[in-house]
């Protein structure tokens, strides 16, 4: 099925490939910054935006409605075959079949960024995609899908993409998302991969990532994992850079999780903000029964940790039970932190 616009515009046709989260919400700034997209997407989510719309929501007071008139919806790739850009939004296990559909409809031309999580998915789209433009891309805010159409920004932070030949930043910059390129995107995914080592403590928590930054023990196990991960990347000589507003040294990060929590609560508030709402994409994945990320994430930290040599039993056993969780295909299964803990 496809849902036309019923307007015609001059800007680049900008194609969401994979539309359900980062896609929906990305996409919709884009719409609401006048911008001519289409998203891919399943056919279940262009029923359900088509009968009721695409509402926005965020951190600040964002509350916007967007007709469906204002943009395209496919579930058949065909729709690729205009694109002048094409943002990739698919979980990583499915970008192998995206840069597929990619290769066999889009045109050659078209510029191919990656707005994923792991270190992993620009390599993916390269070699399948090779002589063509494919820029990586990290995307720091959480967005949860809240059903009926409607999709919550809860965290802050801008995207950032890969510096190229054309001005795709700064003509993707909307109101409210501003886009930023860098010449090293690597150390910057890196440094989202440390984050998103919370992922699955969140998913296997099911408290919302502002409960869960809240309680000491979940905090000192968000540490402890991550002092794992960063000790296997200093012995494999990975740069890092930690994405956020203040320039810290990655050594810090298991640091400042460790502080007392009224001295984290400031510490927190001067590097972002975290509404009731916000919980991790791994959380949304458990929840409706998807294969979760957690080979890209804590499953690469424990292959490079074999290879390095270096113990990492915290990751090892998240990952584990992660396993368990998808297997089971009963949700988050609400563990406490003792329960984590190898
Ligand atoms: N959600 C978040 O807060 C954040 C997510 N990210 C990253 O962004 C990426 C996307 O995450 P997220 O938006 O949460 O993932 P979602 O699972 O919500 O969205 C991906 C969507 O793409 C669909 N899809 C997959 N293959 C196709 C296809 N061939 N044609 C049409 N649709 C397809 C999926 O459908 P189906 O499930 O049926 O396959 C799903 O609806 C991940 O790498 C994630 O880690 C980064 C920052 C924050
Ligand atoms: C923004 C963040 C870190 C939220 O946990 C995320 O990347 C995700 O949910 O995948």
């Amino acid at each position: 099925m496809t849902k036309e616009p019923d307007h015609n515009e001059v800007h680049p046709h900008i194609v969401i490939a994979g539309a359900g989260s980062i896609g929906c919400f990305v996409g919709g700034m884009l719409v609401r910054g006048a911008h001519r997209v289409t998203f891919l997407m399943r056919e279940r989510m262009v029923d359900e935006i088509s009968r009721q719309g695409l509402t926005l929501t965020d951190f600040l007071d964002l509350d916007e409605e967007l007709s469906p008139d204002l943009f395209a919806m496919a579930s058949d790739p065909e729709c690729l075959a205009s694109a002048d850009i094409v943002l990739v939004t698919v979980k990583s296990g499915a970008t192998e079949d995206m840069a597929q559909l990619i290769r066999t409809h889009a045109p050659k031309e078209a510029i191919v960024v990656s707005l994923q999580n792991g270190v992993g998915n620009a390599a993916i789209l390269n070699a399948a995609l090779p002589d063509r433009d494919v820029r990586a891309g990290m995307v720091p805010f959480n967005v949860v899908n809240m059903g009926g159409g409607r999709f919550h920004r809860g965290t802050s932070g801008d995207i950032v993409i890969a510096k190229g030949p054309d001005h795709v930043a700064r003509s993707l910059s909307v109101p409210d998302m501003p886009i930023h390129e860098r010449s090293e995107m690597t150390p910057i995914q890196w440094g989202k991969l440390l984050i998103n080592l919370n992922n699955a403590l969140n998913a296997l928590s099911g408290l919302t990532l502002r409960e869960q930054l809240r309680s000491m023990a979940w905090r000192r196990l968000m540490s402890d994992q991550m002092a794992e991960a960063v000790k296997v990347l200093e012995k494999a000589e990975i740069k890092v850079v930690v994405p956020l507003p203040v320039a810290l040294p990655v050594r810090f990060l298991p640091k400042i999780l460790r502080l007392p929590s009224v001295l984290f609560n400031r510490v927190a508030r001067a590097m972002l903000t975290i509404d009731p709402r916000a919980r991790s994409s791994m959380w949304e994945d458990l929840e409706m029964g998807r294969m979760t990320e957690i080979e890209e994430l804590q499953g690469l930290i424990v292959e490079l940790a074999k290879q390095k040599g270096v113990p990492v039993p915290i990751n090892a056993h998240v990952a584990a039970l992660i396993r368990v969780a998808e297997t089971a295909g009963s949700g988050a299964p609400k563990l406490t932190p003792k329960q984590v803990r190898p």
